[in-house]
């Protein structure tokens, strides 16, 4: 199994290109399931997440093709690829494919709508909590599908050959959900309203998309989106959003470590809240033509407290590479983590590298240290793998981060990227 060894204590400079976001890339993948034409999606990273769920589509008989491989179409980087569900040979996704991503679940909604059956496995993704799928179901239902449970399969079937449109409101936030039920609604007959939805920027993305292939929506990114069901979508082409978690990912990274990097391609826009919370510990974040500049020079870390919740406030996908940069802030800090009830799993390895933090319910108090030291660690997910190398930059010595293949879900070319910037950071294979 592939491990990456750091060998931490040089300040990162330089450029780091951000990449197409997997969050946003995974739902605009499974939209192409609701048209036969080709959907063309630019700026699609490349990541395990991405590869498995072409193989999840390919078994509905989604074709894809990449376009071109020269310049920046090369191996190993952003890409754009087309993808057509002209023929949709089998509405189920199996536990193979859909046990090893989350996102894969999302499948129900677009084969629902267009073909009036699905039969989905209950999903995997992130050990970060339960994650039921509870309210995808609530939300089909009140569209007018008929679910059953059984054997670790969700069968759904719409009444009349066409789900039907109606007001859901939603009793928790949920990002997928809100995806299911937008692209569901697409297809369905009359208007749908989603209340208490997600106003993720991938949902915009998302939206924007569904747009382009002729499909009514208002409101996406507030609260309330509403929707009103057409007969067919064509195809389009859309492009994927700067990936808003690795960007704050390497902003973390640079206020940790301290240095000057240019994020190139990244929008501010997209992670404000994250931004401002840096720019109080200390950090310098300067947005340009060219994307978000990230400097941190001499003055220490400075503990700030955060607590996660839906967009616009913190993302829970950056918690665990901002405790990475409260380890080290002069000072003790308190995270408070609302979306997931277990995802603090970083927190012991964290302690491996001496970080010194304690936890009481869901709120983790960070008492921040001069120096960390390099140490053997293991991922236990992806955001919790990241936060492991970016302690590993700044602590002293070698670090180890087992387990790789959780980052290889969700950061492409890492150890390019920072060894780009002046990291020592290499992939041992085996
Ligand atoms: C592929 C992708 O985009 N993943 C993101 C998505 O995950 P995902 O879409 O799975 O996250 P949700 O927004 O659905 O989850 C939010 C909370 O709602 C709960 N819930 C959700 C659905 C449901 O039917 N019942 C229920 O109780 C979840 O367990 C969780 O506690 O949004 C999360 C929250 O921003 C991010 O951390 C993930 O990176
Ligand atoms: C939790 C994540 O992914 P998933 O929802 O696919 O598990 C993530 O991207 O941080």
């Amino acid at each position: 199994m592939d491990r990456i060894r750091i060998v931490g204590g040089n300040e990162l400079a330089g450029t780091i290109p951000i990449s197409g976001a997997k969050n946003a890339a995974l739902p605009l993948m499974i939209a192409s399931l609701l048209t036969d034409d080709t959907l063309t999606l630019e700026n699609v990273p490349h990541l395990a997440d991405v590869e498995q769920l072409i193989r999840i589509l390919g078994n509905h008989g989604v074709d894809y093709s990449v376009n071109g491989r020269r310049e920046k179409q090369q191996e190993g980087y952003s890409r754009t690829i087309n993808f057509s569900a002209r023929n949709i040979v089998d509405t189920t996704a199996p536990y193979e494919l859909v046990s090893k991503m989350r996102a894969s679940f999302w499948v129900i909604g677009p084969l629902l709508a267009r073909m009036g059956e699905a039969k989905v496995s209950l999903p995997g993704g992130c050990a970060i909590g339960t994650r039921p799928v509870d309210l995808f179901l609530e939300g089909l239902q009140v569209l007018g599908a008929e679910l059953d449970v059984d054997n670790g399969y969700v069968m759904a079937k719409t009444k009349n050959g066409r789900l039907i449109g109606n007001r859901y409101v939603f009793p928790k936030v949920s990002v997928g959900a809100t995806h299911v039920l937008m692209m569901a609604a697409s297809l369905a007959k009359g208007e749908t309203v989603l209340e208490n939805a997600a106003c993720e920027p991938e949902i915009v993305n998302l939206a924007e998309c569904l747009i382009a292939m002729g499909a009514k929506i208002h409101g996406a990114g507030t609260s309330t989106i509403t929707i009103h069901g057409v007969e067919a979508l064509s195809g389009a082409r859309v492009r994927v959003i700067p990936d808003r978690i690795e960007t704050g990912t390497y902003a973390m990274a640079v206020a940790m470590t301290g240095g000057d990097v240019m994020l190139a391609g990244a929008r501010p826009d997209l992670l404000q809240t994250a931004l401002d919370v840096l720019v109080e510990t200390g950090a310098e974040i300067t947005p340009t033509n060219e994307g978000i500049r990230v400097k941190r020079n001499g003055a220490g870390i400075a503990p700030v407290d955060v607590t996660t919740a839906p967009f616009p406030a913190f993302p829970t996908d950056l918690q665990a590479q901002f405790m990475g940069l409260m380890s080290m802030a002069k000072g003790k800090s308190r995270i408070t983590e609302t979306i997931f009830e277990n995802r603090f799993m970083h927190v012991q390895e964290l302690a491996r590298l001496g970080a010194h933090i304690t936890l009481s319910g869901q709120t983790a108090i960070v008492d921040g240290v001069a120096k960390l030291k390099g140490a053997p660690v293991m991922a236990t997910d992806l955001r919790a793998s990241v936060s492991l190398v970016i302690a590993g930059l700044a602590a002293e010595g070698e670090t180890t981060v087992n387990r790789v293949y959780h980052l290889d879900r969700g950061f492409e070319r890492l150890e390019e990227k920072l060894s780009g910037c002046g990291a020592v950071i290499e992939r041992i294979s085996g």
